[in-house]
């Protein structure tokens, strides 16, 4: 049975090592970038996208953040090219924020918090599912995708529009036909590292895409996002904000970008 953590002060970020001791590894995530002392690298590839809107399947609340499932059987959501070889089939996508519009997201620049922070989750084909790939050191590629307060985005609408019926750990409902293209912004430039999951069970098989350019999101949808719960229904209810690890030590590690 695996061991419940949260992100309050008894269960959080600071005391994950307790029962996940890699969360002191060498490879943990997220990481603070500064762009300043990342390499140019030309030999990376154009990061290439290619989802096919019809896999998205359903939109749950797990009881740490609310995640978008896609259907994986085929290679109709991938990812090709950017830092890594091979195909990665796109998983899901969730995201993470705070309780105010000040912090939220994991990944920082020099030392800046975004509100919110998307995680498209792709798992290497080379392995037969996600299930055996989420532990391998070449197992996993997020793309990670900072959101900015600035106007609403109608983008993000079907998704907020399902928080009613997920309000609630362990509640989902059917979310078909969304295109997670759309949650992208216009440039593909990226900054990648090598790194891991950033909940426990931590482990070290991300390569991290983290997208420069973000998107943008209004104050009042990012209040939206808070009034979703980490607790199931008939609990006390415990708004589902501050889902964020905070920044790890990069431990000698190079951020590398595709663009100067
Ligand atoms: C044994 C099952 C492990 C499921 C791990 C699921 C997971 C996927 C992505 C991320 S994140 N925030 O690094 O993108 C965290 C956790
Ligand atoms: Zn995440």
């Amino acid at each position: 049975m695996s061991h419940s953590w949260g992100y309050d002060s008894s269960d959080g970020p600071a005391t994950w090592a307790e029962h996940y001791p890699v969360a002191n590894g060498p490879r943990q995530s997220p990481v603070n970038i500064i762009p300043s002392q990342t390499q140019f690298d030309s030999s990376l590839k154009p990061l290439k996208l290619q989802y096919d809107p019809s896999t998205s399947k359903d939109i749950m609340n797990n009881g740490h953040t609310f995640q978008v499932n896609f259907l994986d059987e085929s290679d109709s959501a991938i990812l090709t090219g950017g830092p890594v070889t091979g195909t990665y089939r796109l998983k899901q996508f969730h995201f993470h924020w705070g309780e105010s519009d000040d912090k939220g997201s994991e990944h920082t620049v020099d030392g800046i918090k975004y509100p919110c922070e998307l995680h498209l989750v792709h798992w290497n084909t080379k392995y037969p599912n996600f299930g055996e790939a989420v532990n391998k050191p070449d197992g996993l590629a997020v793309v990670g995708v900072f959101l900015k307060i600035g106007s609403a985005n109608p983008r993000l609408q079907k998704v907020l529009d399902s928080f009613d019926s997920i309000k609630a750990k362990g509640q989902q409902t059917t979310f078909l036909n969304f295109d997670p293209k759309n949650l992208l912004p216009a440039s593909l430039n990226f900054w990648t590292y090598e790194g891991s999951l950033t909940t426990p069970p931590l482990y070290e098989s991300v390569t991290w895409i983290v997208l420069k350019d973000p998107i943008s999101v209004s104050s009042a949808q990012m209040a939206k996002f808070r009034s979703l719960l980490f607790s199931s229904a008939g609990e006390q209810p415990r708004c589902m904000c501050n889902n964020y690890r905070p920044p790890q030590p990069i431990k000698g590690r190079k951020v590398r970008s595709n663009f100067k």
